[in-house]
């Protein structure tokens, strides 16, 4: 069985007559030391979809297991406090992630000690958690303002891994980035898969972020997964045109094959689904 098993997913918002499903029936898994990318364009159910392997909305239909454990909207207290250890989440934006009046170690210790892990081992689990990140130890005093964008997102991934996850959603984690900072900080993403196993669903829209980091990538397109693979396979040889529109949409570094994917695009957009996909 896989680390994260979803099975059937459906989602919806609203009740009655406002009620409207927005995932319609998916399956995805995610393996121990591996990552997902879950990308598709904005409004498309990407973070629906995390918020629902955080036990956050309940499906209308389906399943979501985490370590063989179902995620429902009856946990009993036991069993969120199980799930909240096992699966974290890694937001997009840091200005916003972490609260602004807690010193660094103040916001690595808390989940520690929520989970009634007492003050000497929390300080020795903040100073290696701010290691295993890459932060100098005396960020510990210091409070998220004094910090980068890039800075504040390694504090947030701290923040993730102190309860030791099996699984972190990953929603956007980079987009609110420059590039450079964008690359140290997957870089340091697969660094800390390799050390610890832990499996990522990584959530974006973008294409570039997906080669660089994801094992798999499945592909949304409104409610659905359209195609899921090896990242390989799927961007090097796409089946489903909506993944071949993405693909053009994706930037790359040579000016003159950017040029030639933005016309492949600007042609595509006029002819996919008679020119009315969302967002484009
Ligand atoms: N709380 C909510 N109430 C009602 N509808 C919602 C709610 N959250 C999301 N939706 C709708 O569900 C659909 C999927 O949204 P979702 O945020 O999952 O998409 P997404 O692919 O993550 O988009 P983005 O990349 O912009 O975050 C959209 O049509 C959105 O408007």
């Amino acid at each position: 069985m896989s680390l994260l098993e979803i099975q059937g997913l459906k989602i919806g918002y609203g009740r009655g007559r406002r009620a409207k499903e927005v995932v319609h029936g998916v399956d995805l898994a995610v393996d121990t030391g591996e990552t997902l990318g879950l990308v598709g364009e904005s409004g498309s159910g990407k973070t629906t979809i995390g918020r629902a392997v955080l036990g956050l909305i309940p499906p209308l239909a389906g399943s979501v297991t985490v370590a063989g454990r179902p995620v429902t909207g009856s946990m009993s207290k036991v069993e969120r406090r199980a799930h909240a250890q096992a699966v974290q989440v890694v937001f997009q934006d840091p200005y916003t992630s972490l609260s602004p009046s807690l010193t660094i170690a103040d916001t690595l210790s808390e989940p520690l000690k929520a989970q009634g892990v007492g003050r000497a081992e929390a300080t020795a689990r903040v100073n290696d958690l701010l290691d295993r990140v890459r932060l100098p130890k005396d960020a510990g005093s210091r409070l998220p303002r004094e910090f980068s964008g890039g800075q504040r997102q390694r504090v947030a991934i701290a923040r993730a891994l102190a309860l030791r996850p099996k699984l972190i959603v990953c929603d956007e984690p980079v987009s609110a980035l420059d590039l450079t900072t964008q690359a140290v900080i997957l870089d340091l993403l697969i660094e800390i898969q390799r050390e610890t196993g832990v499996g990522y669903l990584f959530i974006t829209h973008d294409l570039s972020v997906v080669r660089h980091i994801s094992h798999r990538v499945a592909v949304m397109y409104r409610g659905d997964i359209v195609e899921q693979g090896e990242t390989r396979s799927v961007t090097g040889n796409p089946m489903h045109d909506y993944t071949k529109r993405l693909l053009l949409a994706s930037p790359v570094a040579d000016p003159r094959e950017q040029r030639q994917r933005r016309a492949a695009w600007l042609e595509s957009r006029a002819t996919f689904c008679g020119g009315v996909a969302a967002g484009t």
